[in-house]
Formats: C-alpha cells, sequence, structure tokens
C-alpha cells in the first residue's frame, strides 16, 4: 500500500516466473504474454488483463524492488505505514519474491524485496545521521523493532518466541486500544540495530517456521507469516529562519511507522478446502486469518 499516490493506496503487481524444470520437460507452454510497454498481461488470445505493474519472466530482483517497493520504504522516514503482500498458489514464486528463503548462500543479485528493504532501511538511516552530523545539526534518532507471527486456523504463533514450540507458549491474542489501534498482546518485540541483526532474526524466525512444517505439513503450508518492522524517528524540527525564534531549545519530533511483509498461505488450496468438513473449516479460517491480516495492517 503506498500512500504516496493521490490515485489508490493499493498497488497491484503481476509477477510471471519462468518455466521450472518439470514444466519444460513435460514441454508446457507459457500462456501469457505480456504487452510491450503496459502493464497488461494476455491469456490466450484476447483475455487482457491490466495491472498497476506487470513483471514478464525475465525480471530481475532488483528491478522489481525499485518498481514498486523502494519508494514504500523511504515512505517510512516520513512516518508513513506500509505492506507488501505476496499472493498465490504454491510454487508461483511468493517466497523468491519476497526473499524470505533463509538461504544465506542467495546470490546478491537474487535477493529478494525483504533483504534490499532492510539494507536499504539501515542505509537511510546511517546517511541521515551522518549528514546531520556533517552539517553540525543535531543528528535524528531512530529506533528499530521487528516482529515476526504465523497466522494458522485463528491461532496467532510467534516466531521470535523460543517457548512457542513447549507446553509454556503463550496465547497470543489481538487487541484493540481505545485510539483503534490494534495489537498483538504478548508478542515479542525485538529491537534491531543493524541490517544483519534485523536478517538474522528473520532467518531465526523463518527457520523454526519451516521446522515446524516438515513435522507438521498441513498446518504450515495453509499459515500466513507476517513479518513486521517498525521505524520510530525522533529528529529536530527545523527552525524558523526568523531570528526571534531561534534564541530558544530546540523541539524535537517523533515519526513513527510501520512496514508489514507478508508471505500469505497458497490462494489455490483456498478452492480446495471449499469443500466439506474439516477442511471447510481450515478455508473459513484462513479467510479470516486474512481480514485478521488487513486489520492488524492498517494499523
Ligand atoms: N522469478 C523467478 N525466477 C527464477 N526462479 C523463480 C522465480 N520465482 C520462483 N522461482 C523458483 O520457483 C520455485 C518455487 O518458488 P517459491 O518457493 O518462491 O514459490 P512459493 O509461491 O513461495 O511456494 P510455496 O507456497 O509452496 O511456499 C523456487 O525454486 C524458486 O527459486
Amino acid at each position: 500500500m503506498d500512500r504516496n499516490d493521490q490515485d489508490t493506496s493499493v498497488k497491484v503487481a503481476v509477477r510471471i516466473r519462468p518455466q521450472n524444470a518439470k514444466e519444460q520437460v513435460d514441454m508446457c507452454r507459457v500462456c501469457t504474454f505480456v504487452t510491450p510497454g503496459e502493464p497488461q498481461v494476455v491469456l490466450g488470445r484476447d483475455k487482457a488483463f491490466t495491472y498497476d505493474y506487470v513483471f514478464d519472466t525475465g525480471t530481475e530482483q532488483v528491478q522489481l524492488y525499485t518498481s514498486c517497493v523502494e519508494k514504500l520504504v523511504e515512505g517510512c522516514f516520513s512516518g508513513l505505514n506500509a505492506t507488501v503482500l505476496a499472493y498465490g498458489q504454491t510454487g508461483s514464486g511468493k517466497t523468491y519474491t519476497m526473499g524470505t528463503g533463509f538461504d544465506v548462500t542467495v546470490l546478491p543479485d537474487e535477493q529478494g524485496v525483504v533483504p534490499r528493504a532492510v539494507h536499504h532501511l539501515f542505509n537511510g538511516i546511517n546517511s541521515r545521521i551522518q549528514d546531520a552530523i556533517k552539517e553540525k545539526r543535531d543528528p535524528p534518532q531512530f529506533d528499530v523493532s521487528a516482529q515476526f507471527l504465523e497466522l494458522y486456523n485463528e491461532e496467532i504463533i510467534d516466531l521470535f518466541d523460543p517457548s512457542r514450540d513447549t507446553s509454556n507458549s503463550k496465547r497470543l491474542k489481538i487487541h484493540e486500544t481505545h485510539e483503534g489501534v490494534i495489537y498483538v498482546d504478548g508478542a515479542v518485540v525485538q529491537s534491531v540495530k543493524s541490517e544483519s541483526e534485523t536478517l538474522d532474526a528473520l532467518k531465526r524466525g523463518a527457520l523454526s517456521r519451516t521446522v515446524g512444517s516438515t513435522n507438521m505439513n498441513a498446518q504450515s503450508s495453509r499459515s500466513h507469516a507476517i513479518f513486521t518492522i517498525s521505524v520510530s524517528q525522533k529528529r529536530p524540527v527545523l527552525q524558523s529562519t526568523d531570528a526571534s525564534d531561534s534564541a530558544g531549545s530546540q523541539d524535537w519530533e517523533t515519526l513513527t511507522a510501520k512496514f508489514h511483509f507478508v508471505d500469505l498461505a497458497g490462494s489455490e488450496r483456498l478452492k480446495r478446502t471449499g469443500a466439506t468438513g474439516e477442511r471447510a473449516k481450515e478455508g473459513i479460517s484462513i479467510n479470516c486469518g486474512l481480514v485478521s491480516i488487513c486489520v492488524h495492517m492498517y494499523n
């Protein structure tokens, strides 16, 4: 969601991944055609769909990031919240695009949205502090924290909580303050001071999610994961050029912003669960989970 844009705060980007090895061996045909110079996908002969952005199979990670995520991260420095959601069926490239695969050997060019956004954020913080020091101004003070939650059925799992797999694990609940701010009570909010600390925290949380999915296959593949970065910035208020105003002490303002990265459960499973019994119940839970995520994101 991009609140800088006047027209709409929700943008939809479609990314078409290249065929995988199996599809190539099976001699599958690519059925999508991207209209040159237009954010439009044509399916078959005549079904055309237009989005805010369309990225064809040859799109590099950096291109996707600079086109539609970079300015959202920049908005955090002005106190704007943003969310990037990855939605699609299993194997469509959500994890690859978000960069939450936790393969530490991933090449820099292959890095997805989250590592790039974290790099951009800490670079932006350091350059703002350095610029202020160079110009002999009071430097801004930043506090960055991260939270990593997983939503399965109607249960919230804290991926930063080391006790979550034991009988001591807390049951987390969503609450709302008098001011209408939605928050998850009891979830670990981890303070992070650098790019590497943030990515280490992300990897640790994600690794435990993967282990969980090996043990309980159906559960994890049908869960939503939300990685949130909160940025609080205390900065000096620009002084008036009027000499009579400059005698007083420095005024400070605090801006806060949240960035949510969401890896949603495979969408194709929603259809399958439309059946009966447990499957139907899970399908309903996934939809409830989507609503909860949307409420959480907007706050
Ligand atoms: N744009 C791309 N370029 C190259 N390879 C890609 C691209 N998108 C996806 N892949 C590859 O396709 C495979 C499946 O992608 P990925 O694991 O990201 O899918 P997913 O949507 O997250 O699936 P799941 O819902 O099962 O987690 C991976 O091997 C990934 O490296």
